[in-house]
């Protein structure tokens, strides 16, 4: 049994969404999954357990930032056998030509994260990135599904509530397209165990024209996401 997540042996599936928020999980599991049994609620970060369109499938939250996003990545992988991860969350767009709503798919992740710098001795600024088989897939049921998808760079950042937002127009300028909290440690635990992730994104919020989703759409707006998501992960 794992020490946080706290399920027992085959509660969880091979295939995880891993939204940040716990309540985005239940929502997930209440309107997409069938069948849907809670397994874990250690801590109130949910986790669910159902099938889509046969194939069984967890959703799991993992807190906000990469500390917890670790704890719960790295549980699900090592203890659980988990092999593909899909994060589904919200993120801050720091380029203009991205609206609210609009999904994103991370090719990549710069962080500003120490943790790969220890994990490294500083020798080397690892380049987290997203699984390239998933990343595809994700990109096929897009065009199916005629939903566009924006593809590029993210920073996943330590901090919210930013001294330096002139980062994230230096950053801008380099092509990456949004900042979230989680996608580097989770491309970086999956790469160093060998299963696949990929980060899909919502814009919650369009940090250049300062406008924002609220928490209940943050919660329960994101369906177009999940419904991408999970089509990918039954591929
Ligand atoms: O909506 P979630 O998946 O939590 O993701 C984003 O929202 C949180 C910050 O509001 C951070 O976790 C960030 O990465
Ligand atoms: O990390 C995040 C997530 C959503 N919106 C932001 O501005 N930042």
């Amino acid at each position: 049994m794992s020490t946080h997540i706290g399920a027992a042996n085959g509660a969880i599936a091979e295939r995880v969404l891993l939204p940040g928020d716990p309540q985005r999980a239940q929502w997930i599991a209440e309107n997409f999954l069938d069948n849907a049994v809670c397994y874990s609620t250690v801590r109130g970060m949910l986790g669910f357990t159902g099938s889509y369109r046969g194939t069984p499938i967890s959703a799991q939250g993992s807190g906000m930032g990469m500390p917890s996003a670790s704890i719960y990545t790295h549980e699900l992988i090592v203890d659980h056998g988990v092999r593909t991860i899909i994060r589904v969350g919200s993120c801050g767009a720091i380029v203009d030509d991205l609206a609210l709503r609009d999904v994103i798919a991370a090719s990549g992740s710069s962080t500003d994260s120490q943790m790969n710098r220890v994990r490294f001795d500083g020798l080397v600024d690892y380049a987290p990135v997203a699984d390239f088989g998933l990343l595809r897939a994700a990109a096929d049921t897009a065009d199916v599904r005629g939903l566009p998808m924006r593809v590029g760079p993210v920073l996943a950042t330590d901090a919210f509530y930013t001294d330096r937002p002139d980062l994230y127009g230096r950053l801008a300028r380099y092509g990456v397209l949004a900042v979230e909290m989680e996608s580097a440690a989770i491309y970086t635990i999956a790469a160093r165990h060998r299963a696949q992730a990929l980060t899909l994104l919502t814009v919650s919020d369009q940090l250049v024209r300062d406008e924002h989703l609220s928490a209940d759409d943050r919660e329960r707006g994101f369906a177009a996401m999940v419904e991408l998501a999970l089509e990918t992960a039954v591929r």
